[in-house]
């Protein structure tokens, strides 16, 4: 039993969980995704420095990683405040900022936000995808890297004296390259230690999330407090969908909001519609899984935030959750999804 034990650490400090309400529990607040950068088809490689305007958001819609400007949500920061106050008054009470080292995490800009909003914040703790590791990183040993999620949570990140309050993202790739399996195995040594809650971005092929949580297994982790992320662009097959379920992460569909036709990083993938996403709840909702089922947006990019014509952060307090009700997600179901699994995930043991 540490000190955490029951508590939620925000990047304000200790709370009571059931002080946190409707809870996103995948955003981003202020990040880069420049790491991700991804060029535009050769007759559209004038888009990738056009700026951000209204002639252009169609097109930012279906290309979002291929215009730089629209990778950098950290020069947001007011616009970001005004959606988090926006996001309070709609209902919502808690976002899980899923920002790790690699890209651009700032948990003073975390913190100020949560005084200036009220909203509660909880940072992660931990490292993206491996082509974000600096040397120093893929040097590590897993000890010390277990070392440094560890300080994190305990004692702040960056330098700082601001708490991580879950692991994660904790970024992989298809397949998971040497650095990412030692990130994975002192993720579960720390949560051995900690008890906490512990979020995995995984690569974007059906059989990632199943090799992840078996190399959370072997290294000891809890997979019943492990979410993994991004379902939506990973596993398609109903068939599969049940089979990885059944190894007791939470199931998290994240990317309400990502309509494209292309997915750039796996065309093979058809990406969702948002109409799908709900079908794909109720689905899970109708096999037994309500107690797994957590949902948010996933923010990354600027042309999602309101001010650029995008759906914002309480897109799913008002649009989802009314349509959730249509499709035969009861309110209590709908209460568990929103509230009552993040309260659970998030809890230190
Ligand atoms: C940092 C945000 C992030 O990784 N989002 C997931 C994007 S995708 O892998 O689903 O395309």
């Amino acid at each position: 039993m540490s000190e955490l034990s029951g508590a939620v650490q925000t990047v304000l400090g200790l709370i009571d969980p059931g002080q946190l309400g409707r809870t996103m529990t995948h955003e981003h607040l202020t990040m880069s995704f420049e790491c991700c950068y991804f060029p535009p088809a050769p007759d559209e490689e004038s888009m990738a420095k056009a700026p951000i305007e209204m002639k252009n958001l169609f097109w930012l819609k279906q290309n979002p990683y291929s215009n730089h400007e629209n990778l950098l949500l950290n020069q947001e920061i007011e616009a970001v405040k005004e959606e988090l106050l926006a996001y309070r008054q709609a209902g919502g009470g808690a976002i899980v900022e899923n920002t790790t080292t690699g890209i651009s995490r700032d948990v003073h800009t975390l913190k100020k936000l949560a005084q200036e909003t009220g909203v509660h914040i909880i940072a992660g703790a931990g490292f993206y995808v491996d082509d974000t590791h600096s040397e120093e990183t893929r040097k590590m040993t897993v000890e010390k890297l277990s070392d440094v999620i560890i300080t994190e949570v305990l004692h702040g990140a960056d330098g700082s004296d601001i708490r991580c309050g879950v692991i994660g993202e904790i970024g992989t790739s298809w397949p998971i390259t040497d650095s990412e399996k030692k990130v994975l195995q002192a993720t579960a040594h720390a949560q051995t230690q900690l008890g906490c809650p512990v979020i995995i971005h995984p690569g974007r092929n059906a059989a990632a999330p199943e090799a992840v949580v078996r190399i959370l297994q072997e290294a000891g982790g809890d997979i019943g407090k492990t979410v993994m992320s991004h379902l939506d662009r990973t596993i398609l097959d109903k068939g599969e969908l049940l089979e990885f379920a059944k190894m007791g992460s939470y199931l998290e569909y994240d990317l309400f909001g990502t309509e494209m036709l292309n997915y750039p990083f796996n065309l093979k993938v058809d990406m969702p519609s948002d109409n799908q996403r709900v079908q794909t709840l109720a689905y899970l909702v109708a096999e037994g899984y309500e107690d797994k089922i957590i949902i948010a947006h996933d923010i990354h990019t600027k042309n999602r935030l309101t001010k650029y014509g995008g759906h914002g952060y309480s897109y799913i307090l008002k649009n989802i959750v009314p349509k959730m009700l249509t499709r035969g997600i009861t309110e209590n179901q709908v209460n568990k999804i929103l509230i009552d699994n993040p309260r659970k995930w998030l809890t230190f043991k």
